[in-house]
């Protein structure tokens, strides 16, 4: 039985070809593209200050754990093997339920939880730890499941902008679905028509992915911090904004929070 750590011992594989530009590499345009995750997380920690100073500075956590996400997928990649393909994935496990215990939004909590953020805290991280054990019993299943968890953001994502009338939250919504379907139709294509791809001689979907999913996850935690604190702290008056260029309306969002009102903290 090879060791966990040993190059291709997990049973996953990619469509590109493995060790074709480097010996040290499995695939190479795989490993590399991670650095998305390198450059959009400092960027995040400059455009959040505002909502850090103002609200909450938590949002940096997610910063922090994106870079974690891509250092462990560009491991995976690298080598291939059983301990970065868990590391990988239960990095995403992980920075998700950070970020569900930050801003789940109160109304669609289970209702025993009566919008009590604590409490639906520590349900999220027992509800995690079961997961990260589960992860181990059938690995192959689990980036089905972490994909399932984005449909599920998906239909909170639809309940909540229910509530909200502001036309350009709704935008922001609809480009953050745009990246999220772009990102999995390349990952599922990757998966299941890699002999067409690789007869075109472009196997490289997954590179692709990595550049998508770490765009789609900027919109989504920016949203949801916006619609937290619109739902929570209203006298906030968030606004949201495009970098580099704002009446583009599209690019990076970040959220500029009103510092001059009473300084009620999301916690
Ligand atoms: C209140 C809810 C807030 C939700 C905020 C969402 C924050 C998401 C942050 C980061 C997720 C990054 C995922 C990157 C994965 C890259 C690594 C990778 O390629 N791994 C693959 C193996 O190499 C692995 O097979 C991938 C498995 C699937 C991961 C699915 C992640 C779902 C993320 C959902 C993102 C938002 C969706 C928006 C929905 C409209
Ligand atoms: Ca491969
Ligand atoms: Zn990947």
């Amino acid at each position: 039985m090879p060791s966990i750590v040993a190059y291709e011992s997990s049973s996953i594989d990619w469509c590109e070809e493995n060790f074709k530009y480097s010996p040290v590499i499995a695939e190479y345009y795989n490993t590399v593209s991670n650095v998305v995750f390198f450059l959009l997380s400092p960027l995040m920690v400059y455009l959040s200050r505002s909502f850090a100073s103002n609200s909450s500075w938590h949002i940096h956590l997610l910063w922090f754990c994106m870079t974690v996400v891509g250092g462990f997928s560009a491991y995976f990649h690298m080598t291939l093997s059983f301990l970065g393909q868990m590391l990988d994935e239960l990095s995403i496990l992980w920075i998700l339920s950070v970020a569900c215990i930050l801003w789940f939004p109160k109304d669609s909590m289970p209702l025993s939880f009566r919008g009590n953020r604590w409490s639906f805290g520590w349900f999220v991280m027992a509800l995690s730890t079961c997961c990260t054990v589960l992860a181990f019993l059938k690995p192959n299943l689990n980036a089905y499941a972490l994909n399932s968890i984005g449909i599920y953001i998906l239909y909170v994502m639809y309940t909540s902008l229910r509530w909200c009338k502001t036309p350009i939250i709704h935008r922001l919504a609809w480009q953050t679905v745009l990246w999220w379907f772009l990102a999995v139709g390349c990952w599922l294509s990757d998966r299941m028509h890699c002999s067409f791809w690789s007869d075109l001689g472009f196997a490289y979907l997954h590179s692709m992915w990595h550049v998508f999913i770490a765009m789609a996850s900027c919109h989504c935690i920016i949203l949801f911090a916006y619609l937290n604190v619109l739902q929570e702290v209203p006298e906030k008056r968030p606004l949201l904004k495009y970098w580099p260029r704002n009446n583009w309306q599209i690019g990076i969002p970040y959220v500029l929070l009103n510092s001059r009102s009473i300084s009620a903290k999301i916690f």
